[in-house]
């Protein structure tokens, strides 16, 4: 297996505050590799760091088989970055500014400026002022400026940001068609499950500054994740007595009155039986297959569910 990119335990601290805690990433030559979590997750720490903007407080980045240090320029020159929010110089052309990326970064094929400038489409329009750009034109400006030294690594920031179902919709298929004719590899974070599933082969669950979990989106299909859902008058208490009788650890209660119980084998009659034992009134039992959004919500939820 080739690692284009492995973090190893990776740790931010501000003022005191660990914001990125023992980080272990593994990104895989010519995959996508999807960096989920909710807002202040640490997702963009993580990649300032690997970006060099930010000094990791302790841990390790090894990027093309190399530790990253102060000096790896040689390195950030085979990335190409979009952290947080992309800056223009605003009175410049979109072509000045792709092409002062270049002799910033000492590339000098210029050529590539027209490909990528043709990539994102917007050629054509290349010699507008960057402020005449709508935010979707200026998101594809960025994506033309990070793909024109061309790169091997993509480090994409929440690139999807205020963009319209369209615009998110073309900018996922050019990092698909990226990924599968030009074989870059490209980081990417979002806090939408449903843009990161649509699009890595990789996931990795951030919360709180912790990897939760980095998990192939193969093995997530494969996995059926199966629960039982129980409707009762007070879930609380037949949670309660779940997990204390039957010593059920895999135990979620839900909006709605619900419970569900995950990777359970306790016959299904034993828990009922014990639940009106205990005076708790059962509307409803059914067993259910979950979802995507499911499987990721129990990770968040710091459920047991294991992949
Ligand atoms: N320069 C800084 N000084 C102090 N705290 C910081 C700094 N940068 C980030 N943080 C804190 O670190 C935590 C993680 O922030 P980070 O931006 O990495 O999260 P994120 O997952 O990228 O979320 P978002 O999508 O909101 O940017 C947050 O609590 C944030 O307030």
């Amino acid at each position: 297996m080739t690692y284009i990119l492995r973090t190893k335990q990776l740790t931010r601290t501000y003022r005191g505050k660990e914001v990125v805690s023992n980080v272990n990433l593994n990104i895989k030559q010519g995959e996508i590799y999807g960096m989920l979590g909710p807002n202040g997750a640490g997702k963009s720490t993580v990649m300032k760091m690997i970006t060099n903007l930010v000094k990791p407080t302790a841990g390790e980045i090894e990027i093309f088989g190399e530790r990253l240090t102060d000096t790896s320029y040689r390195q950030l020159g085979r990335m190409g970055t979009i952290i947080e929010n992309p800056i223009f110089y605003e009175k410049m052309t979109a072509r000045d500014n792709l092409d002062l990326h270049c002799e910033y970064m000492g590339y000098h094929n210029k050529k590539s400026i027209d490909e990528a400038l043709e990539l994102v489409n917007l050629k054509g329009i290349e010699k507008k002022a960057v402020k005449e750009f709508s935010l979707g034109m200026k998101q594809r400006l960025a994506i033309a400026r990070a793909i024109t030294t061309k790169p091997e690594l993509l480090i994409l920031d929440e690139p999807i940001n205020g963009l319209d179902p369209l615009g998110i919709k073309e900018l996922r298929d050019l990092f698909k068609m990226l990924c599968k004719q030009y074989g870059i590899t490209i980081l990417i974070s979002s806090h939408i499950l449903g843009e990161i599933e649509l699009i890595a082969d990789t996931i990795a669950v951030m919360n709180d500054g912790k990897l939760l979990q980095e998990v192939s989106m193969d093995h997530i299909a494969k996995q059926t994740v199966e629960y039982i859902e129980i409707t009762t008058n007070d879930s609380s208490k037949a949670a309660y007595v779940l997990e204390n009788h039957l010593h059920i650890s895999n135990v979620r209660v839900t909006d709605g009155g619900h419970i569900r119980i995950y990777d359970c084998h306790i016959p299904q009659s034993e828990m009922l039986k014990l639940l009106v034992l205990h005076d708790v009134e059962i509307d409803g039992v059914h067993k259910k297959k979950g979802s995507l959004e499911d499987y990721f919500l129990s990770i968040l939820n710091g459920g047991g569910i294991v992949a």
